[in-house]
């Protein structure tokens, strides 16, 4: 491992009952970097953002984050040290406003307990992070509406900023696009480069090829549990293993 990885995974393996569902996967992911994690289906991308959230323990390998060993962390440990996991549709509180929402995850963070029961006075700091989070994706125009009512590509963006609340170094974007109309496809991907423009790391497993591609620093390849190829987006598509692993489909 270098000095300088934000994430490390060394020689990750993960077995389930006789299945090899990830095999010797290292990587590792620099303070700022924006790293794509693209592969055919049932390659193991989202298992191995579970075996970095702490949701999955690898068999074999290390996880590191900022050199610290967490392969053995709990998830909620995880999250205070820093690894950010987009909260999904369905961990909003539907019957809470926009900003109330992010309120929670500021407050969580801060060390309170998120809980419909205990909500904070608009007047605190929490509140104040919240407007902030709020305006980073463009929502604060929102702040009071229900979250039942936004439109779809609305609550993905109430999610990212439900994520920056809790103020993460690293960010696990599990298939921001998905459901997404094409037309808000701009938005949102506005809003992940505004992530990485404010310095945090960020990892997105996404099949939205354009918007990967158009996006990242890097891109990880996974086809059968294996990395196949870690480079930048213009070599990652001209690597002949990497065509051939998508059955000749064009990247
Ligand atoms: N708990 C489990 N038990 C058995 N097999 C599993 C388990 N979790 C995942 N798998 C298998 O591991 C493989 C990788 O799954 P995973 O969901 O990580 O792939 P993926 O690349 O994220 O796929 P997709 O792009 O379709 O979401 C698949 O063949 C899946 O069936």
């Amino acid at each position: 491992m270098t000095d300088h990885a934000v994430l490390s995974l060394e020689h990750i393996g993960l077995r389930i009952g006789g299945a090899r569902i990830l095999h010797d996967v290292s990587l590792e992911v620099a303070p700022g970097e924006m790293l794509g994690v693209i592969g055919p289906n049932g390659a193991g991308k989202t298992t191995l953002f579970n075996v970095i959230s702490g949701v999955a323990r690898p068999t074999e390998g290390r996880v590191r984050l900022d050199g610290a060993d967490v392969t053995n962390t709990p998830i909620h440990r995880r999250a205070a040290a820093g690894l950010g996991r987009t909260f999904q549709t369905s961990s909003l509180f539907p019957a809470l406003s926009v900003l109330e929402n992010v309120r929670l995850a500021a407050q969580a963070h801060a060390g309170g307990a998120a809980s419909v029961f205990r909500i904070p006075r608009r007047s605190d700091a929490a509140t104040g992070r919240a407007l902030e989070c709020l305006a980073e994706v463009g929502l604060a125009e929102r702040a009071d509406a229900d979250a039942s009512g936004l439109a779809h590509g609305e609550k993905r963006k109430l999610e990212i900023a439900m994520l920056i609340a809790m103020d993460p170094k690293v960010i696990l974007l599990d298939e921001p696009m998905a459901g997404v109309s094409s037309g808000d496809v701009p938005a949102i991907t506005d809003v992940i480069r505004g992530l990485h423009r404010g310095g945090r790391t960020v990892l997105m497993v996404e099949h939205h090829m354009e918007v990967v591609l158009g996006l990242v620093d890097r891109v990880a390849v996974m086809h059968h549990g294996e990395l196949l190829a870690v480079d930048t987006p213009e070599a990652v598509m001209a690597n002949p293993t990497v065509q051939s692993a998508y059955l000749g489909e064009a990247v």
